[in-house]
């Protein structure tokens, strides 16, 4: 289990991430952070495009930056995102989560209060080759 202290610092990491969203059409800003296996720190924030459909997550953001940075190994996620409720990663993040084995989802509300699921509970029967 990832410890509080690096919880902290991983939802710290994610909201300056979200400080960068481009959310013009729905102003849903997400950050999101990734700590890898060797301890580094990726983030992403949400990128939307006119055409709707382009619109790249927040999650895939910071797990694609961990990837082109040479990392593949991942302890821990965490996703920030607007408004009173859970955040949680839409459908297509969970099976990108899943191709990676990333192992714990720090789940936030907008005052940082966090709960750790695991993607085996966000994504159960998960596909995969
Ligand atoms: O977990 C989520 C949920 C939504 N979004 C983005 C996509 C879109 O830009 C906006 C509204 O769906 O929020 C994320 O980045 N991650
Ligand atoms: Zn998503």
């Amino acid at each position: 289990m990832i410890e509080d202290a690096a919880v902290a610092i991983l939802i710290k990491k994610a909201r300056e991430a979200q400080q960068n969203a481009y959310a013009p059409y729905s102003h849903f800003s997400v950050g999101a952070a990734v700590l890898t296996e060797d301890t580094r720190i990726y983030t992403g924030c949400n990128v939307e495009n006119a055409s709707y459909g382009l619109t790249m997550c927040a999650e895939r953001n910071a797990i694609y930056n961990a990837v082109a940075g040479g990392c593949r190994v991942f302890r821990a996620l965490a996703l920030v995102g607007t408004g009173p409720d859970w955040i949680t990663p839409c459908g297509a993040c969970r099976q990108v989560m899943e191709e990676f084995h990333i192992p714990e989802i720090i789940l936030t509300k907008s005052n940082d209060t966090y709960k750790i699921v695991s993607l085996r509970a966000l994504l159960p029967h998960a596909f995969g080759l």
